[in-house]
């Protein structure tokens, strides 16, 4: 059996809204998110998660920002299109585990729905996909309130 693993991070910063959505999920906040797409930083890290377990670079490079075709697209576009790819090279999605950091807001109340939603776009079981979150200690960028963080690490097993 041939098992792969990989890592992905992403930052987006907080800007004028009413709300961010993470792992496709909308929560309510006293600020957005800016992104060229809709900012889903925790979707991102996931992506980026799968592309490194397939050594197939990273959501830039298949969803450059510098295409308008992306301004303001929903980011289960990007998820869906790396998961296919792992399945159309032979593999499937092991686990994904999702780490969000931020101050707010709060992801517990929201941890079992996003959970769905992701693991309903890369088409793993739910207990295959994890979501969790941390503050900083308000201690640097994310402590500060300046944006969120996410990490996501993914196990890829042939099929
Ligand atoms: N945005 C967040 C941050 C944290 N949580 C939950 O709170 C727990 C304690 O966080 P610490 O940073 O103080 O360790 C954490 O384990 C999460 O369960 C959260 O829901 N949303
Ligand atoms: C997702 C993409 C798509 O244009 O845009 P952003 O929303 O800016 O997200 P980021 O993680 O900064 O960069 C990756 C881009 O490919």
């Amino acid at each position: 059996m041939d098992i792969r693993f990989g890592n992905g991070f992403d930052v987006h910063a907080f800007g004028p809204g009413d709300g961010v959505t993470l792992c496709g999920v909308h929560v309510a906040h006293d600020a957005g998110l800016v992104g060229h797409s809709d900012a889903d930083v925790a979707m991102h890290a996931a992506t980026d998660a799968i592309y490194g377990a397939l050594a197939e670079g990273d959501i830039g490079t298949h969803f450059p920002p510098s295409d308008p075709q992306w301004k303001g697209a929903e980011s289960h576009v990007f998820l869906r299109h790396a998961a296919e790819m792992a399945q159309a090279r032979g593999y499937s999605i092991s686990n994904i585990d999702v780490t969000i950091v931020c101050e707010a807001p709060k992801i517990g109340p929201h941890a079992a729905r996003m959970r769905k939603v992701m693991a309903g776009i890369v088409g793993c079981d739910l207990d295959r996909l994890s979501v969790k979150a941390t503050t900083s200690e308000r201690l640097g960028f994310t402590g500060r309130s300046e944006g969120i963080a996410a990490l996501a690490t993914c196990a890829l097993v042939s099929a």
